[in-house]
């Protein structure tokens, strides 16, 4: 045979192995003649909240108001075939191993922050939710919002009814019990949007820091070792100078949360994996997005920017108005909404006040 033929001979049967390759990657997301079952994003186009058959006869069983094991992740994963459930909650002592944070900035991920997280999770000493809340079988977890919407609406014995009640920045609880309850078992936050006064920080709560610059990280270090905060420039708003928690009680929420809300699930720009205009999800819905991995059932109250109200107060604790979020350049508030309304339909989070 000649040379030339012999080429042929295993070029064309390369061709076509390449031809069925890519083509069975496009299969899954588009069967020829029909139309796609997957957005952009990856989620199915079809959500109308129906247990999978063999998710009905799991749960199906199980009594109204049972706990039921394993519940969200299950879900999130039948409209959304990527979904990998593990990603732990904070940063623990083997933080260095996690592979999709580690190659990327904050506040996508830790790169160029190792030894100082290394010296804050020295003093911290505890990288769980605690002994009780760590055994439980099964945790249902609800996520406050801060959100106008929860005023009025005496939801604060029903949000305490949880395992664990996640709070955001500074909303207080202290005279809003009736709406909002009372019990915090952590409090997300960072150094622009952490509680100021020291009185109204809540006992029994984990103070869990979420990272989006590199000087967040210097002012945490600065609070666990209870020193004089050195300079407060960089900052985009004045900042807490004493948090009056343990170090013991302090926590490093996961960026991995920030980053599948932004990329995977939202669809914001990578921006070089770099934060940038409209690439950053609110802090609500990258409580969520820990939630989907942590928890084994989902609730959220206190959600919704509605901007058709613009004058609604944007908060359930002042009287800022609606349109104020529209200021905000890191947010992309419609597409983020996009997210959560997929959530909803799908029966993956439940949401007490129906603002999303
Ligand atoms: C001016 C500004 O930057 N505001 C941001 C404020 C501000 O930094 C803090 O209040 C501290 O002062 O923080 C944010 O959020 P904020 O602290 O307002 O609220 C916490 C989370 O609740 C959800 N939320 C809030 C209000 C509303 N009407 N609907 C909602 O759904 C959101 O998921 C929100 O994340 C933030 O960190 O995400 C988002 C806001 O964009
Ligand atoms: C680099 C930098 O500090 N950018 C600031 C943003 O982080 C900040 O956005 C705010 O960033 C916060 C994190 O630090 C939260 O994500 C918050 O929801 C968001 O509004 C805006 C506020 O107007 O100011 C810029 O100068």
């Amino acid at each position: 045979m000649k040379p030339s033929h012999k080429l042929l001979f295993v070029l064309c049967p390369m061709l076509v192995l390449g031809f069925i390759y890519y083509s069975s990657g496009k299969l899954h997301l588009h069967v020829w003649g029909q139309k796609p079952l997957y957005d952009k994003q990856g989620f199915l186009l079809k959500l109308d909240g129906q247990l999978p058959a063999e998710l009905a006869y799991k749960y199906g069983n199980l009594s109204e108001g049972v706990c039921k094991p394993g519940y969200a992740a299950a879900k999130m994963t039948a409209i959304y075939p990527k979904f990998m459930k593990p990603a732990p909650m904070f940063l623990d002592r083997n933080f260095k191993r996690l592979a999709k944070v580690r190659n990327y900035l904050p506040p996508f991920g830790f790169k160029t922050q190792e030894r100082i997280i290394d010296s804050i999770l020295t003093a911290t000493k505890n990288y769980g939710l605690g002994e009780v809340l760590d055994s439980l079988g099964c945790k249902r977890c609800i996520i406050v919002g801060n959100g106008g919407i929860l005023a009025n609406k005496s939801l604060g014995s029903r949000i305490d009814d949880y395992d664990i009640v996640v709070r955001l920045n500074e909303a207080p609880v202290t005279g809003f019990g009736k709406d909002v309850g009372t019990k915090t078992t952590m409090r997300i936050t960072y150094p622009e949007g952490a509680i100021q006064k020291p009185e109204r920080y809540e006992k029994d709560s984990l103070f869990v820091f979420s990272a989006f610059k590199p000087l967040d990280f210097k002012w945490l270090r600065q609070m666990v070792y209870k020193e004089k905060l050195r300079g407060t420039e960089g900052f985009w708003k004045s900042v807490a100078h004493y948090v009056p928690r343990e170090p013991t009680e302090m926590r490093i929420l996961n960026p991995y949360f920030i980053q599948e809300a932004a990329f995977q699930f939202i669809g914001l720009p990578l921006n070089n994996g770099l934060m940038g205009k409209g690439n950053i999800p609110t802090l609500g819905t990258v409580a969520i997005t820990m939630a989907l991995h942590n928890c084994d059932e989902v609730v959220v109250a206190g959600f919704g920017y509605d901007m058709n109200m613009p004058h609604a107060p944007l908060h359930y604790y002042e009287t800022v108005k609606m349109s104020a979020i529209k200021e905000s350049w890191t947010h992309n508030i419609s597409k983020e909404k996009e997210f959560l309304r997929k959530l909803v339909r799908a029966n993956i989070i439940t949401d007490l006040t129906n603002g999303i």
